[in-house]
């Protein structure tokens, strides 16, 4: 398909027949997974279903014992080196906790990429890129020079997501980024997800236990038991179906109290709310800012 016509339902990532094992213990068995062009797919499953060897194995961080992981149509992750490296460039990731390197400051973490992939590129250049990453995500300009510990959680997630986002990439992997925030500051984090993904037009994998963030930012939720992929749709798909993992999950108290709380908010809001149980890649109004720093 040529660059220009991309439709925006076509698969970015496609994952066909992973098996994925660790000694005697199976992790994947033939999964399958399509994650569209433009959407923010909700990755779920109890604790241990593998969501994150999943992401692990989509991004060459973990190589398979059987099955084929596509991304962006045109590579496999393990393919040859400087073909890898192509495509590394295209998308970023948070993983869990954030994973900033202690030693150096905030900006010196998100230039970390930048040194990487273009190790020439003019020192004053990537120090203006890193400022800018860091406005971006919503932290006060002085975070720059700071060390991670110095930062509160929020602030370190935020960090994370600048380093993520150092290579403009049009896919972003996010492991449990509400993970540890407060409820304001884990909207909040949701609100910046949602308002990058709009502005810069990226494709989102995020792994959460966070049914706010579900409900509040996915287009699509993909849920994991079972050793596979056994569901992806819209949230109001997924309940109707009949698998009690995700009876359990999206109608167990906690479930019932998102959807709640989604349908008050929903109540308060004079324009209709898009951002959520609609089909991944239809168009959508909301143009709120991103959250301020937590
Ligand atoms: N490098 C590894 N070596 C051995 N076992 C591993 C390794 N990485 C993951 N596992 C095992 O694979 C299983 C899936 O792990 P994974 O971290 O993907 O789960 P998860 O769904 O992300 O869990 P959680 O929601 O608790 O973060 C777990 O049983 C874990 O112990």
């Amino acid at each position: 398909m040529a660059a220009g016509n991309r439709r925006r339902d076509e698969a970015i990532i496609k994952v066909t027949g992973l098996k994925n094992s660790f000694g005697d213990q199976v992790v994947h068995e033939n999964l399958d997974l399509e994650v569209r062009r433009g959407e923010i797919l909700g990755v779920v499953g109890g604790s241990g279903t593998g969501k994150s060897v999943l992401m692990r194995s989509i991004i060459g961080l973990q190589t398979p014992d059987a099955g084929t992981v596509r991304v962006f149509g045109d590579a496999d992750t393990d393919e040859e080196a400087a073909e890898a490296v192509k495509v590394r460039k295209r998308w970023g990731v948070l993983f869990q906790g954030g994973a900033l390197f202690s030693t150096l400051t905030v900006a010196e973490n998100i230039q970390v990429p930048l040194r990487e992939f273009y190790p020439d590129l003019d020192p004053v250049l990537m120090g203006q890129i890193a400022a800018y990453k860091v406005v971006m995500t919503g932290l006060p300009p002085e975070a720059g020079p700071k060390y991670p510990s110095e930062l509160s959680g929020g602030m370190k997630k935020r960090a994370g997501l600048a380093r993520a986002l150092a290579l403009d990439p049009e896919l972003l992997f996010l492991d449990e980024p509400t993970a540890g925030l407060d409820p304001i500051g884990a909207a909040a984090f949701d609100e910046l997800t949602r308002s990058l993904q709009k502005t810069m037009g990226l494709t989102v994998f995020l792994i959460t236990h966070d049914l706010d963030t579900l409900y509040a930012i996915c287009d699509r939720v993909a849920v994991l038991a079972d050793k596979k992929v056994i569901a992806v749709g819209t949230i109001p798909e997924l309940l109707a179906l009949d698998h009690p993992w995700i009876q359990e999950y999206f109608n167990g108290p906690r479930g019932r109290a998102a959807t709640a709380s989604k349908e008050r908010g929903e109540a308060e809001t004079p324009a209709p709310d898009q951002t959520h149980a609609r089909p991944a890649g239809a168009d959508t109004t909301d143009d709120r800012p991103a959250g301020a720093v937590r």
